[in-house]
């Protein structure tokens, strides 16, 4: 099995790139906008240049496609709408049509974001979206071009992805951790969830397979809020040995803390459709915190079945 994956200097690509061949037993072919993967020559792709990616596709003749790639900026994106428009509302269009013109299952990622946040319990794929900023407005058109080219696709609606790499909350809060006190949003709830859950997750529906189209919402159990989150994040750091001391975690409000990006104020997601689809289940949003700072790739990758 040859799985293509694009956006793979990302935090989900880089742990899909690191995982898929032990899952699958499959080859995977990393696509990066650089060419770089983790020091290695690798396919390019440019997500802004939509035209170009068929010809990748109908060349590398993969067995499955995951598309990882997106425009994340969510503040920038209110500046930048018509390039985050082409990233993550176009180029997903085009991946899904090559795919379906070939035959070849594609997962694709979204986002909570995608959601207005004015729920009173956890949105269900099927509920009515309404984004508030310009990311958010993208990742919608790029679902509703990925579900108008047919084949067999998942989409997976993912939230507040952090891990131990890359641009996320979490690393964030590590690089500011030797202030005394730090305002972190209070009224903002959601589910924490770390790259490497949507990598398992990945391989599982890969190796199981599926038909049809499907959106589905994969974030880690339980919810909190951001300030929560940190709270948590300067806990486990602290016992991890990472830092020595911790920053008091003021607990603010969203006019506190002004953005370009409005964000939603609840965007706790149901993910029943996906665990029962797939008979996963999923941990919560706690225990994969420790289970990130702990880096068993093992107790990770148990941790769904
Ligand atoms: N991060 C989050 O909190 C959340 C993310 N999601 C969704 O999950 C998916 C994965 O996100 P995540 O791994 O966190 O994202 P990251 O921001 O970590 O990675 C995105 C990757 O996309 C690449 N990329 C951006 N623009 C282009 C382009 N024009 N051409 C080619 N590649 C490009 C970046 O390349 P480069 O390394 O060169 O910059 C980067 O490696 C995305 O669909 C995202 O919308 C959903 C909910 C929350
Ligand atoms: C750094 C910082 C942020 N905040 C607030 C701002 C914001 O409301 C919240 C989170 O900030 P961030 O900029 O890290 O998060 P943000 O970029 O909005 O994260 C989002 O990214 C996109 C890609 C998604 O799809 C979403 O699911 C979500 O993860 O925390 C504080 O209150 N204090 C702080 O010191
Ligand atoms: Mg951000």
């Amino acid at each position: 099995m040859k799985v293509l994956v694009l956006g793979a200097n990302g935090q989900v690509g880089t742990e899909l790139v690191r995982r898929l061949p032990e899952r699958l037993h499959a080859d995977v072919v990393p696509v990066t906008r650089s060419g770089d993967w983790e020091g290695q020559p690798c396919e390019t792709a440019d997500l802004s240049e939509p035209e170009a990616l068929g010809g990748l596709i109908e060349r590398v003749k993969p067995d499955a496609v995951v598309n990882a790639a997106a425009y994340t900026a969510v503040d920038k994106a209110e500046s930048e709408a018509e390039l985050a428009m082409r990233i993550n509302g176009e180029a997903p269009g085009a991946i899904a049509k090559a795919c379906a013109d070939h035959g070849i299952p594609f997962v694709h990622y979204s986002t909570d974001y995608v959601f207005g946040g004015d729920a009173d319990r956890p949105y269900l794929p099927e509920d009515a979206t309404a984004p508030a900023g310009i990311y958010g407005l993208s990742k919608l058109a790029g679902e509703q071009a990925v579900q108008s080219a047919g084949g067999d696709v998942r989409i997976l609606r993912n939230a507040w992805v952090y891990g131990l790499h890359g641009s996320n909350f979490l690393r964030t809060m590590l690089r500011l951790a030797d202030r005394a006190e730090l305002g972190v949003v209070d009224d903002q709830i959601g589910s924490p969830t770390p790259a490497w859950l949507i990598a398992e997750v990945t391989a599982a529906m890969l190796r199981q397979g599926f038909r049809g189209q499907r959106t589905h919402h994969v974030v880690a159990g339980g919810q909190t809020s951001w300030a929560g989150f940190a709270d948590a994040i300067f806990d486990q750091a602290v016992a991890g040995g990472l830092i020595d001391a911790r920053p008091a975690v003021k607990r603010i409000t969203t006019a506190d803390y002004p953005t370009p990006a409005k964000r939603p104020a609840y965007s706790v997601l149901s993910t029943e459709s996906l665990k029962s689809e797939f008979s996963l289940k999923l941990p919560g949003w706690d225990e994969c915190l420790k289970m990130t700072f702990n880096s068993d790739a093992l107790q990770q990758a148990q941790s769904i079945q």
